[in-house]
Parts: C-alpha cells; structure tokens; sequence
C-alpha cells in the first residue's frame, strides 16, 4: 500500500529556497518515492492511503540528539539545583530505586511523547537498554539506544555492551541502532575511556558523552589532569571514532578546533543548560568554524519536557541574545541543526534529516490551521518560533503512520498514563 501526502507545504531542508508551497509526498514502503508541486496526477492506476494535508507543513521528522528518555518519570523532581548537586543528591539517589519495569515505562511515556511532538528518532544515554530498545521498538520510532559507562563496574559494562550491542543493533527494521555512552569526563576514569574507545572501534559504532557542560567539570579536569576536557579526551582516543558530544559549553578554540579536527558533533541542549545554570554554549561560533551542532533535549528533568519545538525556540533566541546579534541562528538554520544536522551526527544522512525522493519516510505534519500560526510570511519562523509540539498534527516514521490527525496508533495513551502513576508510587514506597 503506497501513502499518498497530498496538498501540504513541504519544507525539505534540501535548500532554503526550495521550499514547495503547495505539493504532494508518495511514500511506498518504507521511503519517500516521489515529492513534488501540485497535484500528484496518476491518482486513478494505484491503491493509496490518502492524507490530506491541507493546512499543514511537512518537515522531516525531527531528531533529538541527547536524551535520557526514562527520565521522564523524573520531570519536576530535584528542582532548583546546578548539576553536581542534582546529580548527587536527588537524581542518582532516584535512580538507584529504579527497575527495568520502571525504565520501561518511563521508555513508553517518553516515545509517546516524542511522537506527539514531532520527534521521530533520538540519541538515548540510560539504563535498562534492552527495556529501552523494546519500549521505543514497539512504539515505531527510530533509537539510537545507548549502554552507559559509569562507575566502578565500567569492564562489565563495556563487556555487556557487546552482547547487547548484537542482540539490537539493527533490530524493529533498522529502527533501533546502538551505540556505547561513557558518560562523561568526571564520572569515567582515563582506562575506562580508552577501553570505551577501543570497544566503539572493535564495534564500528559511535559514542555518545557529556562533554564541558559545566565550569566545575572544566576546574575538576583541570586540577585532574591539567587540560581541557576536550583535551583529555583526544589522549583516551574517544574521537577517533564517530562522536556525539552533548552540551559543549565551557569550550576553547583551542578545543573548537579539536572538535572540528575529529569532526566530532556538539549536541546542543539550551534548555537544561539554562535550567541547570550550566552556561551558554558557543553555538554560532561553532557553526561558522564548520562543527556540526545538533539538538537535544536532554532528559526530561532538566529540561522539563522532549519538546524539540521549544527547544529550536531557544536555542535561536539564546545565541541571539549572546552574540548581540539578532541574525544569529535563523528559523531555518534552526531547523537544520533538528534535522540535517542530527542525521549527520549520527551517521544517518543518507537516510534521513531532509525529506527527499530515496529517503526514509520520516515526516511531521504542522497543523498551521491555528491562531498562533497566521498569517504566514515565513513558515519556518511560524513553526520555530510561533509553534510547539503541541501543533504536531500526523507523524509518519519508517513509512507508518504512527499518528494521524493527533490520534496515536501505536500506542494506548491512557494506559501509558496509567502505568507511570503507578510506577512513581512504587518507587517512591522503596527504601
Ligand atoms: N546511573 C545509571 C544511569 C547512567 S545513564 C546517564 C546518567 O546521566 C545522568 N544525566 C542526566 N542529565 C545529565 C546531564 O545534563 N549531565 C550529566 N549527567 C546527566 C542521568 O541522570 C543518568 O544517571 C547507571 O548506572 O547506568
Ligand atoms: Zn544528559
């Protein structure tokens, strides 16, 4: 059965300029066959699923590059507090009450809610991956499902990650991808590093780490090791291989220019790092010196939703307020480093990031049948800085449609609910 997109806007983020107005996406099986202006014409030779897209525009699925999803059974706990402490005193204490039935729930709250706000695939640092890689599995969007490397046990972790890593990779068709997340710096020791580093080549997979988010790390490291984190990191070998590095703050040219050496992506998470006080990350600066930055969200108790809507939002409006410069970060190079730019970081260019005749069918449909959304003079300024999640209308992943019309189909909502009221009062009744 081939699905036809018929009467939208279509922004493709192939180009600037070529957005079409009012046209149509053919999609058949699991990729965009044909896109174009108009009207598609030969209608009458083929069974099709009609979508009509009157009123919306298509955008590429949007693609969160830091996260970590089951987190959002901890939205709006531990407020108030820089990272150390947070991290220390309420998050990692939490966290250690949790079991796989929670980080399997708080999986599905976080796939729902990606999917009803526009996000099609995400970069995912948490525990529990098998749980993780099952829960978004089913819910019929894309993972890049990390295994953490943190704490003592860091050989085992690394030796499960193996394991893990061919039971998955390449799992739901193609969906689920799995990557290995030394978790930062300050958390791994300079062997687990390296040891990380060595299993991601042995693997031919990426690395995901927290990277300078705050000054506190870039003091520790310092008295540490007496470098720059990014610094450090060049010596344990973690670039040499595909690298997503989320937050990138408290940055030097010097590591700038490391970063681009490495072609490492800096995965910009602006709400937590506003929310955390953690600082402003050197985005434009970045950008012009030829780095990819992509977006996240980071988990959702630092941010405190996986809206990537408001997030391009502000991280728009905080370069621009920090470079004084109100052309910094337009509404399309926003919507560049959501889409393009965090297919590129994780290695899936070719695939998706741009709607396109040959890619993936990963598309979001913008309900611009709204007051906040007329008139429009520039339809990605209505969707970045105008809309949110809230106005995803139909999300088509993989070729499926996994909402139309605000109904989710993949999923039953008010279970899903249900389940994570449940899940906190158990944790919360453990010692
Ligand atoms: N403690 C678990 C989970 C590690 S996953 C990644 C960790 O990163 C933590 N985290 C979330 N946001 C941030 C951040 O912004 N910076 C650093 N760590 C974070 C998160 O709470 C989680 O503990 C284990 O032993 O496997
Ligand atoms: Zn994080």
């Amino acid at each position: 059965m081939k699905t036809l997109i018929k009467d939208c806007c279509i922004i493709k983020m192939t180009n600037e300029n070529e957005i079409i107005k009012k046209g149509y996406i053919l999609i058949e099986e699991d990729k965009i066959s044909k896109i174009g202006e108009g009207e598609y014409k030969d209608l009458k030779d083929e069974k099709l699923n009609i979508i009509d897209g009157e009123g919306t525009a298509a955008i590429p699925g949007l693609i969160n590059t830091h996260t970590h999803c089951s987190m959002t059974l901890l939205r709006g706990y531990g407020e108030g507090l820089p990272l150390m402490k947070w991290l220390n005193e309420k998050i990692w204490p939490f966290e250690a009450k949790l079991d796989a039935e929670d980080i399997y729930i708080g999986a599905e709250l976080a796939a729902l809610e990606m999917i009803k706000s526009g996000t099609t695939c995400f970069l995912d640092m948490y525990y529990f991956e098998d749980d993780i890689c099952k829960a978004v599995g089913q819910s019929g969007i894309r993972g890049i499902i990390c295994t953490p490397v943190i704490g003592d046990d860091w050989q085992q972790r690394i030796e499960r990650f193996k394991a893990f890593y061919k039971r998955n990779n390449g799992s739901f068709d193609g969906r689920i991808i799995n990557m290995l997340a030394p978790h930062a710096p300050y958390t791994c020791t300079r062997e687990s590093l390296e040891q990380s580093a060595k299993a991601a080549k042995e693997m031919n997979c990426g690395l995901h780490i927290h990277i300078a988010e705050t000054l506190d790390e870039v003091e520790t490291i310092n008295k540490t090791y007496g470098c720059s984190p990014v610094e450090f990191l060049e010596q344990t070998g973690i670039f040499e291989n595909k690298v997503i590095a989320a937050h990138c703050v408290h940055i030097s040219d010097k590591d700038m220019e490391i970063l681009k050496k490495y072609n490492v992506t800096a995965a910009h998470c602006p709400q937590s790092n506003m929310k955390l006080s953690s600082g402003i990350s050197p985005v434009s600066k970045m950008l012009a010196l030829g780095i990819n930055v992509s977006l996240g969200t980071d988990g959702a108790s630092s941010n405190n939703n996986l809206d990537m809507i408001e997030e391009m939002q502000t991280a728009s409006y905080l370069q621009k307020l920090s470079t004084s410069d109100a052309t910094a970060l337009s509404p399309y190079e926003t919507l560049e480093m959501a889409t393009v730019n965090g297919a590129k970081a994780l290695g899936l260019e070719k695939e998706i990031g741009k709607l396109d005749v040959g890619m993936k069918a990963d598309i979001v449909l913008i309900d611009l049948n709204k007051p906040h959304m007329v008139p429009i003079f520039d339809v990605c300024a209505n969707i970045v800085y105008s809309g949110s999640g809230k106005d995803v209308k139909t999300v088509i992943v993989n070729g499926k449609t996994v909402m139309e019309d605000y109904v989710v189909k993949t999923m039953n909502e008010k279970d899903i609910l249900n389940s994570v009221k449940k899940s906190v009062e158990n944790i919360l009744s453990r010692q």
